[in-house]
């Protein structure tokens, strides 16, 4: 087998941020600090930055579904990732062109910004949960997301392992109920449809966690790509996802975007002493 044949590759299917602090820009990133090649599929352009969402223009379904078909019967991909899908119609889109081309998918349901601006039409909701959820080998939603899904309250950690259940009875395979949300640890609830574990970190005091969601699920699609076990890929993300907040450039004037370079970063300064 060639070096090229043997190259790990994920696809993001995300919207555009112009700050790139999240959405495509971020997944590409993450992709790329880990050794993946990155694939993008465009579903929406925004105009955002740390502050917030200024507008956003939706790309049509058949433009979506055409750049994931140029890419895949081209180079292909080992894992992909939804973040940002904005309608109804681009999820029934995605989730034709994950069933035809089979794809191991691990879907972010992105349903607003860290500044509160909506990233999803409210009617667009029924259709992740009924035609995007079933297809999802791993999803990843936040509390908000989570209790969006469920249509329950949740905020203790039973209530996180709860809305797990209830995700992974709407057909994903794996759940991750994110917890960056809650006031005091970190904390992250994994369901295999078997057991549950927790995913913890230390709570990183910043106000830069803007695309904390989409480096996330973007790391886990690349180490899956890297051929890494679901719950070694979790695992590892979570690490991923923590540096990446503790080494944030401070950028913007609100929620600034993480680090997805220090590792990089810091080998170039050992090598410079
Ligand atoms: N301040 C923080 N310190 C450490 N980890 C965090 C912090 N904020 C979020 N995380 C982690 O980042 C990941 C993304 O979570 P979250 O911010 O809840 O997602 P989203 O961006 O979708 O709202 C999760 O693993 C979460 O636990
Ligand atoms: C285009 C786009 N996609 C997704 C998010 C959410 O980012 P996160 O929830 O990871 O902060 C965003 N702000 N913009």
């Amino acid at each position: 087998m060639s070096e090229e044949q043997r190259h790990p590759r994920a696809l993001t299917i995300a919207g555009s941020d112009s700050s790139a602090g999240a959405g495509i820009q971020a997944d590409l990133k993450t992709f790329a600090a880990l050794e993946v090649y990155g694939l993008s599929a465009i579903t929406a352009i925004t105009a955002q930055n740390t502050l917030g969402v200024r507008a956003a223009f939706e790309l049509p379904p058949e433009l979506v579904e055409a750049q994931i078909d140029a890419v895949l019967e081209d180079i292909g991909a080992d894992a992909a990732k939804t973040g940002m899908l904005a309608t109804a119609p681009i999820i029934e889109a995605v989730a034709r062109s994950v069933a035809r081309w089979q794809l191991r998918l691990v879907v972010d349901p992105v349903m607003a910004a860290k500044s509160g601006d909506p990233l999803l039409r409210p009617e667009a909701v029924a259709a992740l949960r009924g035609v995007l959820l079933p297809l999802a080998e791993v999803v990843t939603p936040n509390l908000p997301e989570a209790e969006m899904l469920t249509g329950r309250h949740i905020e203790t950690l039973e209530e996180m392992r709860e809305a797990a259940r209830a995700i992974h009875d709407l057909g994903a395979r794996h759940v991750v109920v994110k917890g960056g949300h809650r006031l005091d640890a970190p904390i992250d609830v994994y369901f295999d449809g078997t057991g549950f574990s927790e995913l913890r970190a230390e709570r990183i005091e910043t106000r830069h966690t803007h695309g904390t969601g989409c480096t996330f699920s973007a790391a886990i699609a690349a180490f899956l790509a890297r051929g890494l076990a679901v719950a070694e890929a979790v695992a590892e993300a979570k690490r991923y996802v923590t540096e990446a907040i503790r080494h944030a450039p401070g950028l913007g004037h609100g929620h600034g975007p993480t680090e997805h370079f220090w590792q990089w970063k810091q080998s170039k300064e050992a090598q410079t002493r």
